[in-house]
């Protein structure tokens, strides 16, 4: 049974409660940055319609609220609790952030979790998707049964590449979620490698989440490049922590029992060298059923549950480790 406690007041509550497609992974094609007015509590708030963060502190999304003692309250969604519950007893558990327990505000309830930045001066982050597949099987499924097409998708859509759409779907001026996510995994390196880099953010600078058409391996490592801005210290600290979580992938019963769609790997570095790799968002994973095995590797077929999460990770560390010879 999770915990339930209130949630201390934070005198930022109202400058972070926006939603609105306002994180680090929510890819737009511009970026702009204004200040806002300096708060009294002296914290200087700034914003876009992509992130939202807090001089060199912490980058939000709309679905975050700080919470007390350092850390973080994402809205709750009872999988992603459930998964918490689980990575906690796991192997995996120095690869992802500690979980708290729920909390409740305003009669909203909120995972509570470890802010991932608590420990760095003026942290590089980089949130990169792994796998093959960003919807789950049964949001197919769903999309067959009960079509809601989307006109705000289809805007996103169109800003990227006019012709995309079908004749049909420029008729409707709006597309099925599935058939947008599958044309976002084409149009990155979802497809051909297994990851994608939704964004990142350097300090005193704004965030950069135009990688939406970031494919080849050629690009993929130019933007790499600009993230770690060439340092091969860094590079080798990724990549050390990149192949220990391989290893403990291996070992994981919850990796072994779950399907994992959607999550991100979060890098975060400083200029002390210090470099961390982390696994967030388990909105999306869910449990196989029972005897039902999946290898992580194997190329998506529907009805396979693949998700291509090992897949990706090799191809990460591969083009990590091609950046070291360039
Ligand atoms: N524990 C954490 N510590 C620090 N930063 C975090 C943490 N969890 C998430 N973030 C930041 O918030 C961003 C969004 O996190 P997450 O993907 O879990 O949210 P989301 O609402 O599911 O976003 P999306 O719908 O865009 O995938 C990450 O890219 C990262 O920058
Ligand atoms: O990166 P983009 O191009 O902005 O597209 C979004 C991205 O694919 C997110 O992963 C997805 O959220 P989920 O993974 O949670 O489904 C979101 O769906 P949404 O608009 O329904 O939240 C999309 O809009």
């Amino acid at each position: 049974m999770a915990l339930k406690i209130p949630v201390f007041t934070c005198p930022l509550y109202c400058l972070l409660s926006c939603r609105g497609g306002s994180s680090l992974s929510k890819n737009s094609q511009t970026s702009h940055t204004p200040d806002m007015s300096s708060s009294s509590s002296g914290w200087t708030p700034r914003h876009s319609q992509l992130c939202m963060y807090f001089d060199n502190i912490v980058l939000f999304t709309g679905s975050f609220q700080v919470g007390e003692h350092g850390t973080l309250l994402k809205k709750f969604c009872k999988g992603e609790q459930q998964c918490y519950l689980k990575l906690m007893k796991d192997s995996l558990r120095p690869f992802v952030p500690a979980y708290h327990g729920v909390v409740q505000k305003d009669n909203q309830d909120y995972n509570m979790m470890e802010n991932l930045l608590n420990n760095f001066n003026s942290p590089y982050i980089m949130d990169c998707k792994i796998g093959s597949r960003t919807y789950l099987e049964n949001e197919l499924q769903l999309a067959r049964e009960r079509p809601q097409p989307r006109q705000d998708m289809f805007e996103k859509m169109v800003a990227v590449d006019p012709g995309a759409p079908t004749a049909e779907e420029q008729a409707q001026k709006a597309v099925l979620k599935s058939r947008y996510m599958q044309w976002r995994e084409t149009l990155s390196s979802t497809t051909t490698l297994g990851f994608r880099i939704e964004g990142f953010k350097k300090p005193n600078e704004d965030c950069q989440t135009n990688f939406k058409k970031t494919k080849s391996k050629e690009q993929v490592i130019k933007a790499l490049s600009d993230f770690v801005e060439s340092n091969t210290q860094i590079v080798w600290g990724y990549l050390r922590q990149l192949r220990q979580l391989r290893q403990v992938l291996e070992t994981s019963d919850f990796f072994k029992t779950h399907e994992v769609v959607g999550s991100s790997l979060l890098f975060v570095h400083d200029c002390s060298g210090k470099a961390r790799v982390w696994m967030i968002d388990f909105a999306k994973t869910v449990t196989l059923p029972p005897h039902f095995r999946v290898d992580h590797q194997s190329p998506w077929v529907e009805g396979n549950r693949e998700d291509g999460y090992l897949w990706g990770l090799d191809n990460l560390i591969d083009v990590l480790t091609n950046m070291l010879h360039y």
